[in-house]
């Protein structure tokens, strides 16, 4: 699946993996898709740059049998550009990075699109949304993080909004993602903003209902 596939003006839930059942990941991925989502989140930590670990390539690899969605990498790493090879070769289908990594952010896109994915720069709430603007018409998805990386269940960050419209502005035909504190109420607050890619991790694996109850609200 490709990003160009979907239009910008499209709402599109994209559940993160890091609130799903770790032990019965298979599971969760295809009934993640088939309830509705179209992108699976991948959150890739490495314990240096966010103070947590996660799971990397080896993991999306055995999962890619699993769901034909759109894997969607959100790479929380000091050196991006050591694993995006591996990150292809896994099935990713679109990486993110952090514009703080450790690494020339502009060699990295041009890396990300030689292995065919789509390419996603990213920033921490304490990082200057003007550092994005270079770059906003080199890369198809933009992600603006409503919590600070590294943990899930955190509580959505209001003063990130505004944000969400500076980018539209810069490019309108950009994908816009938001990640941190996703649910039924703040996906309303960043969709009139001008998101269009909703992460949601507690809200989407564990939400009371289920699943579908969840994509229902995040999108409608
Ligand atoms: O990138 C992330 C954390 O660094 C996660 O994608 C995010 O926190 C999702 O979790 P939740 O929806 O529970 O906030
Ligand atoms: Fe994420």
């Amino acid at each position: 699946m490709k990003i160009s596939a979907f239009k910008p003006q499209e709402i599109i839930v994209s559940p993160s993996i890091l609130a799903a059942d770790f032990a019965n990941l298979a599971p969760e991925v295809s009934g993640a898709h088939e309830a509705g989502a179209q992108f699976i989140h991948l959150d890739v930590m490495d314990g240096h740059f966010v103070p947590n670990i996660s799971f990397g390539p080896g993991v999306i690899g055995k999962l890619r049998a699993h769901s034909e969605a759109l894997f969607d990498a959100h790479l929380m790493i000091s050196h991006p550009q050591k694993y995006i090879e591996e990150f292809a070769q896994a099935g990713c289908d679109h990486v993110t990075f952090h514009i703080e990594s450790d690494c020339d952010t502009q060699e990295v896109i041009d890396q990300i699109h030689s292995y065919g994915m789509s390419a996603g720069l990213t920033l921490k709430p304490g990082t200057d949304i003007e550092t994005l603007l270079p770059f906003v018409d080199k890369i198809e998805m933009v992600l603006i993080m409503t919590v600070e990386p590294g943990f899930g269940g955190q509580s959505f960050m209001h003063d990130m909004v505004e944000r969400i419209t500076i980018i539209r502005e810069a490019n309108p035909k950009l994908h816009i993602q938001v990640d941190g504190g996703v649910n039924k109420e703040t996906s309303k607050i960043v969709r009139d903003a001008g998101a269009n890619v909703l992460v949601a991790g507690t809200a989407f694996f564990r939400h009371p209902r289920g699943m579908k109850s969840a994509q229902l609200e995040l999108s409608q």
